[in-house]
């Protein structure tokens, strides 16, 4: 049944068995049994499913898988009997060209094994760690050390199509885990300049690890030197996270940053970081090898020891033996939909300061136009089979995973491993690096909500796990249904990311991407090095508890099984209980008389019909309980997706409130910004106006304060000359007064005396009145310029500093002095 399917399916499937846990109190009732292969050298393909005895009538079902493994296997029966070493070998391209792409996943019900199988536990290694192994072993005198090949950084990057990171892996290790050596070689080092920043870092700066680049978040500050801005470079601490621009600070990470290897730049920036070393003439201590980086604040454990069982040493599979190799090793998982890389640590967001994990995007890029990848991976190469075991170490430890009712351990997301094994000929001209990849899958497991006990964001998750494994099994039942056709689009794997990574190289390359042949041993003659001339080899192992969740497990058996039987039990008890009592006690009983039915015979026939009537029924029913549980499985189906689209609204609405929440604190921001400063504007006009103001008061206060002074002499003299005037006046008078009337009337009667008297006195009279006129007309003019200019003061506040009185009197004086000496007498 399942042979000439299998052919044609894009994945192999394989069923692994799990033991019950040692640990298990009450054993439940046993709902799998395996069938016996025909032939007893080969391993059994066959299974079949009894419902539990819970009186619901249920169909028996049967599923075929390429190899099923009972309880009892172990990991090395596994990894001997699933195909991976041809996958491995596939990989590695022992004939020549570019290799074929392999894919090894697990799929199960939460807590049925799938962990254990790929990953391993303390004890025992896991399909992973076996490929591991025989892949450094088999490719040992062929790969490249990153640590001795001072090319293979830089080569390696500049063919890798997915915009990713490539760092090595010593510098990696030494980012999570710390730099064991580092303590003892920190002493013999001159002294960096960047250690001590303050006194709490210098306390806690004993690691000059300090100083690595990844631990200031500077990679990306690193651009501003392309675009010529050295001061912009923002300085983060990775476990403190201040923000400072400290043009010392920054010319001293600059100066540590030129003298790191090359190998600790990351490979879109390698030419940048060229170029800067080049142009900078402050580098301090050249040739000298800085410490490791320390992106974290904790580093993780140092595993002691790694699981050495199963051994596989003495396996090996071939290799290409005119190429040479370099292993490049990337981690990351599919979580709520979102693809998020495990071995680059979380950073703080701008805003929360939550530790977050950017998403990255499946998708084809500018080297790869005809085929989707994870852009913007970290990817570690690797030289040695341990360091890329510790990669993976470092990379589990991000993977989330939460305790829930079925299983203490569980994986939380799908989490992928993938192993780019990079190729090219060896010569002493390598030509460009081609190769091809083995990835491999820890999906999380189904899991029903009553059971796992889950709740709110966990609960969550199983939602989406469900989902995507909803649309995984619609991919594998439509491919085992594939025949012999090759259309992509017959597979629905565009659904959701896990389908999409899984299944979008499976296919082999339509007209428009395949590639005219090429000669086996060329490698990558055309431009683009993605292309592929063999879809991807798949396996997938299975792995179901016979005493856990009946439902559960069928419904993944029933998804992922290469071929199905269904066999309905028929129901013998009501129809054939009725037929064998009426035959008992009527149906065979002898025919009375000739022709005519007998009462006992008519009545036989009635049983006859009632008894059909009720097979007919009773098949009917069948047929409905079928179709109720096919409606019941689409509804939990339509739940499932509508809880999912639930999730998806409550995330959507949540992104558009953060974004609401920011683009109005922006704005909020910027308003603020903006009335501050036209306050701020505002403020120093009035500022400028009060101060001109308060100027022209104090010189006009000055000014007035001059003239009254001015003003202030100018009375008094005029007071003193009209002060003598008048008492020169009084003398004048007392003068003409004092004289006798007799002394005055010889004057008048001696006319000619008289009259020569009057001349002189008269000819000093006018000559004193002239001179009184030249005086008093210069005091008027001075009074009436003084009034005019009093008045002026008067408006500005100050007191008149002649009045009207002193005018009159003048006027008076003047009057008498004009008057005649007739009318005077
Ligand atoms: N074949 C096996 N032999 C021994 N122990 C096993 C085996 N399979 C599973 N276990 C044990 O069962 C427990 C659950 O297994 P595991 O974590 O691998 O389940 P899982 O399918 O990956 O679960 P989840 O989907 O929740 O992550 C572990 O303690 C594991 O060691």
């Amino acid at each position: 049944m399942a042979d000439h399917k299998s052919q044609a399916a894009l994945f192999q499937v394989y069923l692994r068995l799990r033991p019950p846990p040692t640990n298990q109190q009450i054993a439940s009732e046993r709902f799998l049994s395996v069938e016996e292969p025909v032939n007893q050298d080969e391993l059994p393909t066959h299974i079949t499913l009894n419902p539990p005895n819970d009186n619901r009538r249920r169909a028996v079902e049967k599923f075929a898988f390429t190899t099923v493994f009972e309880e009892e296997a172990t990991q090395l029966d596994l990894f001997h009997g699933t195909g991976v070493l041809p996958l491995v070998e596939g990989v590695l391209g022992p004939q020549g060209g570019d290799g074929r792409d392999g894919l090894l996943a697990t799929l199960g019900v939460t807590g049925s094994g799938k962990s254990h199988t790929i990953l391993g536990s303390r004890s025992q290694r896991g399909l992973t760690q076996l490929a591991l192994d025989v892949l450094f072993r088999s490719i040992s005198n062929n790969i490249l050390d990153p640590n001795t090949t001072t090319s293979l950084h830089a080569t390696v990057a500049a063919s890798d199509p997915s915009e990713a990171q490539v760092m090595s892996a010593q510098m990696f290790l030494d980012t999570m885990y710390g730099d064991a050596s580092a303590a003892s070689r920190a002493s013999s080092r001159a002294p960096t300049p960047m250690v001590v920043r303050s006194a709490s870092s210098a306390s806690t700066a004993t690691q000059n690890t300090d100083l690595h680049p990844t631990s200031y978040g500077l990679y990306p500050s690193l651009l501003g030197l392309e675009t010529g801005s050295p001061k912009s470079i923002r300085v983060v601490r990775d476990n403190e996270s201040p923000t400072f621009q400290h043009q010392k600070e920054t010319e001293s990470i600059l100066s540590t940053l030129y003298s790191l290897p090359a190998s600790y730049v990351p490979s879109y920036m390698q030419s940048t970081f060229a170029k800067a070393v080049k142009t900078n003439t402050k580098s301090p201590i050249k040739g000298e090898s800085y410490p490791p980086p320390t992106p974290r604040k904790n580093f993780l454990q140092r595993p002691s020891q790694l699981p050495q069982v199963p051994d596989i040493s003495n396996v090996m599979v071939d290799v290409d033996p005119s190429a040479e190799y370099a292993i490049l090793i990337s981690m990351y998982e599919v979580y709520n939909d979102r693809i998020f890389d495990l071995l680059t640590p979380a950073s703080p967001n701008k805003s929360t300061k939550e530790f977050r994990r950017r998403p990255l995007l499946f998708k084809p890029t500018e080297q790869s136009p005809d085929r989707k990848v994870v852009a913007g991976l970290r990817k570690i190469i690797c030289g040695t089979m341990k360091e890329a075991l510790m990669v993976l170490e470092a990379g589990l430890h991000e993977r989330r995973v939460a305790g829930t009712g079925s299983n203490s351990v569980s994986s939380r997301s799908h989490g992928f491993f993938c192993v780019e094994v990079k190729k090219r000929r060896r010569s002493r001209m390598p030509g460009q690096w081609g190769g091809s990849a083995l990835t491999i899958v820890d999906l999380a497991g189904s899991e029903r909500a009553r059971d796992a006990k889950t709740q709110g964001a966990t609960l969550q998750e199983a939602g989406k796990i469900n989902e995507s494994l909803m649309y995984l099994g619609q991919c594998l039942q439509m491919q085992s249904d594939l025949g012999t056709s090759t259309k992509p689009n017959l597979v629905p794997f565009r659904q959701c990311k896990l389908t999409e990574l899984l299944f979008s190289n499976s296919f082999p390359p339509t007209s428009q991407q395949s590639v005219p042949s090429t000669p086996s041993h060329s490698y990558h003659q055309h431009p683009h090095p993605t292309h592929r001339t063999q879809p991807q080899k798949a396996i997938m192992i299975v792995t179901a508890d016979p005493v856990g969740d009946f439902n559960a497990t069928s419904q993944i058996l029933r998804y992922s099984a290469l071929a199905r039987e269904i066999t309905v039990p028929r129901i013998p008890s009501v129809t054939s209980t009725i037929l064998a009592q009426s035959t008992a006690s009527h149906y065979f009983s002898p025919r009375v008389g000739g022709g005519r039915m007998s009462p006992s015979e008519t009545e036989r026939e009635t049983m006859e019909i009632a008894a059909l009537e009720i097979a007919r029924m009773s098949e009917e029913i069948d047929g409905l309980r079928e179709e109720l549980a096919k409606s019941e499985r689409a509804r939990m189906e339509l739940e499932a997706h509508l809880e999912s689209f639930q999730d998806r609204a409550i995330e959507i609405e949540a992104e558009v409130r953060e974004e609401c929440y920011q683009e109005m604190e922006k704005k909020m921001q910027s308003e603020l910004q903006r009335w501050k400063a036209a306050w701020e504007g505002e403020r120093e006009r009035n500022d400028v106006h009060i101060d001109k103001k308060l100027e022209i008061y104090t010189r006009s206060i000055d000014a007035v304060e001059d003239e009254d002074k001015e003003n202030q002499g100018f009375v008094g003299d005029l007071e003193a000359e009209n002060e003598r005037l008048r008492s020169e006046v009084d003398m004048l008078r007392r003068d003409i007064q004092g004289r006798s009337p007799s002394k005055r009337m010889p004057l008048r009667e001696s006319k000619i005396g008289r009259e020569s008297r009057t001349h002189a006195a008269r000819e000093a009279m006018a000559e004193r009145d002239e001179r009184e006129d030249r005086g008093m007309e210069s005091v008027g003019r001075e009074m009436e310029r003084l009034r005019m200019s009093g008045e002026s003061v008067l408006k500005g506040g100050v007191p008149m500093t002649s009045s009207p009185t002193k005018k009159v009197r003048k006027l008076t004086a003047r009057k008498w002095d004009l008057m005649d000496e007739g009318e005077m007498l």
